[in-house]
């Protein structure tokens, strides 16, 4: 069996999904996910692009020891820079970085000539190598290059030092056979690849970006590149989640296995999914509702005859319990503490209080407390709090058939002091919202709404995601609550908190007064 490396760029390609943000404590939470994942590398981020970002990508490499850490860098020296920095103290500092190959990248972009490009890759690989054990390049666009550029260029960065060459799929053009030769061409050709690993990297525009890289390991292809759920710029990245089953699943034809444990693969792909606001689609592969489902009265018939007739693979291979243990409002502290460890989280017992005390809150409300409200009630209490601008403090929202929706909300501010306003809109949540802008004083555009359930039953929780903007300024922000008014009011505070926490963003602070 040949072994697949993977990497995981969640935290880079993935967080470059259009409204998709997330904070320092949301990074932590999915790099130690993907550590238990067992990924072998985790892209953290691109250190230069920001101060947010060198912070977490420092964070996650000092923090995780389980597998290598790595940070993107253009090729210039301050990028570099800026990656050695955050990345030296990880345990096996890792550098990723890239210039663009295709003529289209080169001319229109970069405005360079194919000779300054492979000047600038080379002088970058070897700047590098005074810092870095391990050096990635990638020649982005590489499927709309010329091969014997590409040729070219490879030589000369392994010649410097790079010792994983990454060729991307940038706009998810190739066709899998077509993707999979550039990388038998490029092994027959550049004299020298037999020094590094070669790495696919797949976008997902014509919805191949999975077969592509599958593809790629039929050409000798040793690192897979992608994401958890497929999310990233655009349509997404290769699924992570994908690729590893489908190795796992048709080891006859592939020949080959990742070292991820299949078995959290649900809970990664749950957090990630919160954290981001990206709704998993019920019929996505390998993690959507329906992926384990059968509708239809044959496939049942059969299955209940022979589970095999319409399931390839098992659910619990990845982590999806079918009667998970459910807890209730008779549940105790110690069978709320296992449950906790067993959805892999590790708390401090002032945290384990504060959160069965929730748990208790819930479930006089609401009969059985599944493992989604609970990773509900974790990520909303320990993931994603921060310094809170405003916390919402009261509410109140008056509806009649025939009358004009009024909201009265109290907010609390970092001070202590409270905001009273209220408003009227031409549906609840409107005068809500409208209310809460009042509060904070701030024009405030609503970019997107989403609601739903967390799992099933009238007494389920409501979680909302919203987008909100302010002028250039975009945040998203998540509420959850029984009361889905409640949960809109929560997801809009949320966002305003998360705009406003943001360093770029101090400017809106003072304009605020908080
Ligand atoms: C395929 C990918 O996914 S690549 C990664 C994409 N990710 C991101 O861009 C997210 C983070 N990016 C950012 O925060 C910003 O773009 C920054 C901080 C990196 C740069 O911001 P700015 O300095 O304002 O530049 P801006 O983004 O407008 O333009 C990019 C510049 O980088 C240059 N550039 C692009 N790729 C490279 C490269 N690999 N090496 C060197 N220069 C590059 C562009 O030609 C352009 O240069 P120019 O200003 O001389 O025209
Ligand atoms: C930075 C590179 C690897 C990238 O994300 C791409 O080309 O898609
Ligand atoms: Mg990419």
């Amino acid at each position: 069996m040949q072994k697949i490396n993977i990497f995981d760029t969640t935290l880079r390609d993935g967080e470059q999904s259009a409204g998709v943000n997330l904070n320092l404590h949301e990074k932590l939470e999915i790099a130690k996910q993907l550590e238990r994942l067992n990924v072998d590398v985790i892209e953290a981020g691109f250190p230069a692009s920001s101060e947010g970002d060198f912070q977490s990508v420092k964070q996650i490499a000092d923090m995780i020891k389980g597998c290598s850490v790595t940070g993107l860098a253009r090729s210039t020296k301050s990028d570099i820079d800026a990656a050695w920095e955050a990345l030296k103290g990880g345990a096996e500092p890792r550098l990723h970085t890239f210039i663009a190959t295709s003529p289209i990248h080169m001319t229109y972009k970069l405005k360079q000539s194919p000779d300054q490009v492979i000047a600038s890759a080379v002088e970058s690989v070897k700047y590098a190598s005074k810092f870095f054990p391990i050096i990635q390049w990638s020649a982005e666009d590489a499927s709309r290059s010329d091969l014997a550029f590409l040729t070219k260029i490879i030589k000369e960065v392994i010649d410097a030092g790079a010792r994983v060459i990454n060729i991307p799929d940038t706009v998810g053009y190739g066709t899998p056979e077509e993707y999979g030769k550039i990388f038998t061409y490029l092994q027959e050709n550049v004299p020298n690849i037999d020094k590094v690993i070669l790495s696919a990297h797949c976008h997902d525009d014509l919805g191949m970006a999975v077969s592509n890289s599958l593809a790629a390991i039929e050409h000798g292809v040793l690192q897979i590149e992608g994401t958890i759920n497929g999310i990233g710029e655009r349509a997404g990245n290769a699924s992570l989640e994908e690729v590893a089953v489908a190795l796992h699943i048709r080891q006859d034809y592939y020949k080959a296995k990742t070292r991820l444990r299949l078995g959290e693969i649900k809970r990664t792909s749950d957090l990630v999914s919160k954290l981001t606001g990206m709704i998993i689609p019920p019929n996505k592969a390998i993690i959507g509702k329906n992926a384990f489902a059968h509708e239809s009265g044959i496939h049942q018939d059969g299955v209940l005859k022979e589970k095999t007739t319409y399931e390839i693979i098992s659910p619990e291979l990845v982590g999806v319990k079918s009667n998970s243990m459910v807890l209730g409002k008779h549940s105790g502290r110690h069978a709320f503490r296992n449950r906790i460890i067993e959805l892999g989280y590790t708390l401090e017992d002032e945290e384990v209080n504060r959160i069965f005390k929730l748990f208790k809150t819930l479930a006089d409300k609401k009969k059985e407390i599944t493992d989604d409200d609970l990773l509900t009630l974790l990520v909303d209490e320990k993931v994603t709090s921060l310094e809170d601008s405003y916390q919402l403090t009261a509410m109140q929202v008056q509806y009649g058939t025939n009358q004009i929706p009024t909201a009265t909300i109290t907010l609390t501010d970092r001070d202590g002091k409270q905001i009273q306003e209220a408003a009227t809109g031409s549906g609840s949540v409107e005068a809500l919202y409208n209310t809460l802008e009042r509060c904070i004083g701030l024009q405030i555009t609503l970019e997107d709404y989403r609601i739903q359930s967390v799992g099933a039953g009238r007494d389920a929780l409501a979680e909302v995601y919203v987008k909100i903007r302010h002028e250039k300024y975009e945040s998203s922000g998540r509420g959850t609550a029984q009361d889905v008014l409640e949960a809109s009011a929560k997801a809009y505070v949320n966002a305003v908190n998360r705009l406003l926490s943001l360093e770029k963003n101090k400017r809106l602070l003072e304009k605020v007064g908080v």
